[in-house]
């Protein structure tokens, strides 16, 4: 079916879109084009030197670096087509009489939520709950967009599978969990706490009496003319790596014991699941650990948010066939 190869297609492009949006957020591209949707007033970055001379005039507090400028504007490009591509979708949904229609509209809803967020991390110079908001939203979509797909395929686990039926409750207490992982691992990077811990296991010096959970977890962090590289004092974004990286335990032994457990399913498509999800999460852990030991190499922390992806990607299977009748 046409809309099935579409959402497949979506479906990697998406994953394309957010790794280039976590590119452009650890190039520190963010605010490459300080006004939206176009960069400094043009649709594309501007070059000649007449543009550049106005620029100075009605941006004199700005340096236009062309580079992330680029990088920010792709990011933009891109989120666009994927507009277009939800749009497409939803149409050719609301045409086919047995698609369904209320899943393809509320994604087509989140898509122009999400553009919204991106317009507001621009204008609110990166408040960090925009960012990381911005980050669920694309991450919301991906898993929405394979939910849509499964919708339409006639997934049956093959006799029903009574054994796997019993770790309905432990898949979702998964996703829950690793759901609060990838939004703590969101805050963390929006709010540029990730070498605030540069050893193992947990972190360095006295950090068990300086814990601030109050002030790490408030939303709002008042106003400042930009939230570029941080605002938060030491002890409050030791707090929030430190809380990545025990949830990051908790996480792992929750989906190793469900991925365990997978591995005596009766069905095929359960047991290669389990070895999958057992697989990411020693990747991301392995990425997680490589991020703090490494200093945070682009390439790493960008695998991380890949990692994280899929794993809420193959949770989200999980859960959907195991609720599925037989
Ligand atoms: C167990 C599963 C884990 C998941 C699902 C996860 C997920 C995430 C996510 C979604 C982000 C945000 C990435 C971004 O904004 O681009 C993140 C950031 C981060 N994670 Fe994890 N994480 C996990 C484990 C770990 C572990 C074990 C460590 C270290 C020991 C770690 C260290 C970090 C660091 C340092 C960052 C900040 C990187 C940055 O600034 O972009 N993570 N994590």
């Amino acid at each position: 079916m046409a809309i099935e190869r579409l959402i497949k297609f979506t479906l990697v492009f998406t994953l394309a879109v957010i790794l280039m949006g976590a590119y452009t957020r650890l190039s520190d591209a963010g605010l490459g084009c300080p006004d939206w949707p176009g960069c400094y007033g043009h649709l594309a970055v501007p070059s000649a030197s007449h543009d550049l001379a106005k620029i100075e005039t009605h941006f004199p507090q700005m340096t236009i670096e062309p580079e992330k400028a680029w990088l920010e504007m792709i990011h933009r490009y891109i989120a666009g087509a994927l507009g277009l591509m939800v749009l497409a979708i939803l149409i050719l949904c609301i045409k086919h009489p047995h698609a369904p229609k209320k899943l393809p509209s509320f994604i087509a809803v989140l898509i122009v939520f999400q553009a919204a967020l991106g317009m507001w991390t621009v204008t609110m110079k990166l408040m960090p709950i925009v960012v990381m908001a911005h980050l669920i939203g694309g991450f919301s979509l991906f898993a929405l967009l394979l939910l849509l797909y499964l919708r339409l395929k006639p997934l049956r686990i093959p006799g029903g599978d009574s054994y796997a039926r019993k770790l309905v409750p432990l898949a979702l207490v998964s996703l829950g969990v690793l759901v609060i992982q990838i939004i703590l691992g969101g805050w963390t990077s929006s709010n540029y706490a990730a070498l605030a811990c540069t050893t193992l296991p947990i972190c360095e010096g006295n950090w068990v009496d300086n814990l601030r959970f109050a002030e790490a977890f408030s939303p709002f962090q008042g106003d400042h003319p930009s939230f570029e590289f941080g605002v938060l004092d030491y002890a409050t974004r030791m707090t929030i790596h430190v809380s990545h990286r025990v949830w990051a335990v908790v996480t792992a032994i929750t989906l190793i014991l469900l991925a365990l457990k997978l591995r005596y399913a009766q069905s095929n498509i359960m047991r290669n699941s389990g070895y999958l999800l057992l697989l990411l999460v020693i990747a991301q852990v392995g990425l997680g650990i490589s991020n703090v030991v490494m200093n945070l190499p682009l390439g790493i922390a960008v695998s991380h948010n890949a990692g994280a992806a899929l794993l809420l990607l193959t949770l989200v299977f999980i859960n959907y066939a195991l609720w599925r009748k037989a």
